[in-house]
């Protein structure tokens, strides 16, 4: 029988600093790949677009503001797990209100974007990774 997997749309942000540095922050205790650090974002509800996706997210996760003319498209991830297909663009966006905190008690760190291998990523996160050290 064909694997037919569903296709979860998540959209993802990678917010780079005044120094190039990128922010990571760690999958809490609870949730799917606890422990693994990732691009801050989550699933797009429906009727949303990634855009909107993103600024609730940053909102929710990080308590920062940002808008749509701030968040440019520059990669994605296409990446099979087991119980899904993740499809998930990457945007960078290097302004915002206010000051990251992990407002869900996450850990957060600013990475320089050849050190992101350095963490453990999500495997759809590693070819991201690489493109961003190529990118910025
Ligand atoms: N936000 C984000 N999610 C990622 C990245 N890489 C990656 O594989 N994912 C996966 C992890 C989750 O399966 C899904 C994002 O879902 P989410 O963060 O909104 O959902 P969640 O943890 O509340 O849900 P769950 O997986 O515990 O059901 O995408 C990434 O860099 N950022």
């Amino acid at each position: 029988m064909v694997d037919v997997k569903k296709i979860l749309l998540v959209a993802a942000c990678a917010l780079v600093d005044r120094d190039g540095r990128i922010l990571l922050t760690e999958r809490p205790e609870g949730k799917s790949m606890a422990g693994y650090w990732e691009f801050p974002g989550g699933k797009v509800e429906e009727g949303e677009t990634p855009e909107e996706t993103l600024i609730r997210e940053l909102r929710e996760e990080l308590d920062i503001e940002t808008e749509t003319a701030c968040l440019a498209p520059i990669a994605f991830a296409s990446h099979s797990y087991e119980d899904f297909h993740l499809l998930m663009p990457l945007f960078v966006c290097r302004k915002w209100k206010g000051i990251p905190r992990g407002a869900e008690g996450q850990s957060l760190s600013w990475v320089r974007a050849d050190r992101l291998s350095d963490y453990k990523l999500p495997p759809a996160d590693i070819p991201l990774a690489a493109q961003l050290r190529d990118m910025l």
